[in-house]
């Protein structure tokens, strides 16, 4: 494969699989799922950055050469989201963003009216924006106009595992938004990443499911290895699917023999 790059905010990035840093059993896994996952992007809820504890500060767990991308997770509305951004920023964080704007505790489905809301100060005020949101064609457009850096539909709630449930919307959006579009959580299996990838998500965000897997580190190098897969099958150019079945060789010759 030529170079492929995905560019967020300026930057580079050779590997298409954001991981998360929370549910691990241990703290000290962080840097080999890392490695072993080969992910660039990491993100860290911000609640969990404490820059007074060596143990509990999540950014001593995050090897330095990653891009951090702090999310706002925990806020339930635009300016809460906004209060923690900047707090993050202010904590050596880095200008990306996650924003997660949650009001539902059933679900944890994201308010998209707050952040979009959220996603224009921010984006006015310096921030690689990275929205999480429902999948909405218009909503993401939005968001797009807003600033946003790329937006990051669910394939499924939060911590679920059940996979690419919402496939079509997130479909459209790849075929109508020109903006890298990076689909984040609800991914159970490496599958189910490669699926997302085929499709021509530019990249996935997993953390469920490989912080819950058996052995954590071999799970996190099975999605690098399924995420470039179904990177190269997008890129290849997958066949057409048939309503009728097309025999694989000719079936001319056979009164000849
Ligand atoms: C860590 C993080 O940002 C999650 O909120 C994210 O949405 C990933 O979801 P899963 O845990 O379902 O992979």
């Amino acid at each position: 494969m030529s170079k492929d790059v995905l560019v967020i905010g300026g930057i580079e990035l050779r590997s298409r699989l954001f991981i998360g840093s929370g549910k691990y059993s241990s703290n000290s896994l962080i840097p080999k799922i890392v490695d072993r996952s080969g992910a660039q992007v990491v993100t860290v809820a911000v609640r969990r950055v404490d820059l007074d504890s060596k143990d509990e500060n999540m950014l001593n767990f995050i090897p330095k050469e990653c891009v951090l991308m702090p999310n706002t997770s925990g806020a339930r509305n635009a300016e809460e989201a906004v209060r923690i951004a900047r707090l993050a920023k202010a904590m050596g964080c880095g200008n990306w963003i996650k924003i997660e704007v949650i009001s539902d505790t059933k679900y944890l489905l994201p308010d998209n009216f707050e952040t979009l809301k959220a996603t224009e100060i921010l984006a006015k005020e310096g921030f690689v924006v990275l929205p999480y949101m429902s999948p909405d064609l218009m909503m993401a457009k939005r968001m797009r106009d807003a600033g946003a850096a790329a937006v990051m539909p669910l394939g499924a709630p939060i911590g679920t595992n059940k996979g690419l449930k919402t496939k079509e919307l997130v479909k459209i959006m790849i075929d109508e938004i020109d903006l890298p579009i990076v689909v984040d959580a609800g991914i159970g299996k490496p599958s189910e990443a490669a699926e997302a990838m085929e499709l021509g998500a530019s990249a996935v965000l997993v953390n469920t499911a490989i912080a819950s897997a058996g052995d954590a580190v071999s799970m996190a190098q099975a999605f690098a290895l399924a995420v470039n897969a179904g990177r190269m099958a997008y890129l290849a150019g997958t066949g057409a699917v048939k309503d009728f079945a097309e025999a694989s060789s000719p079936l001319t010759g056979f009164l000849n023999v």
